[in-house]
């Protein structure tokens, strides 16, 4: 049987030891590492497919515990699925809604068997498990699923995260059965551990046994110290095949996408650039900026001037701090379109670092540039 998603490596990078790849897809190939947007409700929030093609997005996200509670996975596959739905013929990962529930839902109640929680929304009484989260998935269509898992919280005990990771696996072993088409979906196994070296290595012990097509490493960037979750991806990296992708789970302000690209992580994620761009701050080559701010009001530069994409291509800082105090759409749209293409062409120059054995030399020149303390 053809695995969905196959890695490729095409090379290490001899300065840094992070290794360019190419992750092969039922909807296209995704040249790694790279950062992918978050679409939650079937959107990357005011981007259009075609904006998002121009910018170069590989691959986008989604989210399973949203598209259940609306507009219901059901509704989705009627319409063909996830990719006819939203206009997106390239591949699509969708978390399996674990997070979520933990993060958003109230009222929930943790078992053996599965969650139960009230939607965010209207109240109703739901229920999560790995056979429904793996349902959900498959009518989504997505090229990439994620297993059931609980993210910790942080900090926790440790015998609670030991439980929750022990369970963790088990659900993964339920997701893995409850897998209906493994030859067009990938599904992804969500290494835990908290914070815990030895939680981590049975982790993915027991996850790595069970031979998944990819890895990605969760319950991190719950609020830990970068300095922590960088010397628990130097110990939980080294854990997960080689010849299968790696996704770094909820991460993504630029030092930490470098930082997880020279540990040996391929994929990234985070709402981080969407969700500030739409109060005015935005990533520039020097830094954050704030484009709302009133020393802005008469700069008629662009925002970014070694950036070439749309935004600073055609529109002045003034005039986004015109549009984001005047709470206009565009404005929203110019500085989101503008906060996307920078990660994406950071992780374009993170591949081009390391086919060149210099990635260390470019994140230590990146810093030097944006500043290590303002992401
Ligand atoms: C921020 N730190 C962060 N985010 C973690 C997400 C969620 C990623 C999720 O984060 C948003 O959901 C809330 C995004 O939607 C807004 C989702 O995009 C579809 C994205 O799904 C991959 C985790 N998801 C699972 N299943 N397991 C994890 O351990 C985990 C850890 C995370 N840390």
């Amino acid at each position: 049987m053809t695995a969905a998603v196959t890695y490729e490596h095409i090379k290490t990078c001899k300065q840094s030891g992070a290794r360019l790849g190419r992750v092969h897809t039922p909807h296209g190939v995704i040249d790694t590492p790279t950062f992918m947007p978050v679409g939650t409700l079937a959107t990357v929030k005011t981007m259009s497919p075609e904006e998002l093609k121009a910018m170069e997005a590989q691959i986008i996200l989604s989210n399973t515990y949203h598209l259940f509670l609306r507009p219901g996975h059901d509704i989705v596959q009627a319409a063909g699925g996830l990719h006819k739905f939203m206009n997106w013929d390239r591949p699509i990962l969708t978390d399996s809604g674990g997070f979520q529930v933990f993060s958003l839902a109230e009222m929930r109640k943790i078992t053996e068997e599965g969650v139960h929680f009230r939607s965010h929304l209207n109240g109703d009484k739901l229920f999560l498990s790995p056979e429904v989260a793996m349902e959900i998935q498959n009518a989504l269509g997505s090229d990439i699923m994620m297993a059931f898992d609980e993210c910790p919280p942080f900090p926790a005990e440790y015998e609670y995260v030991k439980k929750s990771t022990e369970r963790t696996s088990r659900w993964a072993e339920r997701c893995l059965k409850s897998h209906a088409r493994p030859q067009d979906q990938a599904l992804f196994a969500i290494v835990q551990g908290g914070m815990h070296e030895d939680l981590r290595v049975q982790s993915a012990r027991d996850l790595t046994s069970m031979d998944f097509p990819g890895y990605a490493i969760g319950g991190l960037s719950v609020g830990e110290s970068k300095q922590l979750m960088y010397e628990v991806l130097d110990y939980t990296v080294p854990l997960l095949p080689e010849n299968k992708p790696r996704y770094l789970m909820g991460v993504g302000s630029p030092d930490a996408l470098l930082e997880g690209s020279i540990r040996g992580v391929d994929m990234f994620d985070c709402v981080l650039p969407t969700r500030i761009a739409r109060n005015g701050t935005t990533m520039t080559s020097q830094g954050r900026l704030v484009v709302r701010n009133a020393q802005y009001a008469r700069d008629f530069g662009p925002l970014d001037p070694e950036c070439d994409c749309y935004t600073c291509r055609n529109y002045s800082r003034a005039y986004l701090r015109h549009l984001i105090k005047s709470d206009e759409t565009f404005g929203l749209r110019l500085t989101t379109y503008h906060n996307l293409h920078f990660l994406i062409n950071l992780m374009k120059n993170v591949r081009e670092s390391i086919m060149e054995d210099r990635l260390l030399d470019f994140r230590d020149e990146f810093f030097d540039k944006y500043g290590l303390h303002n992401n």
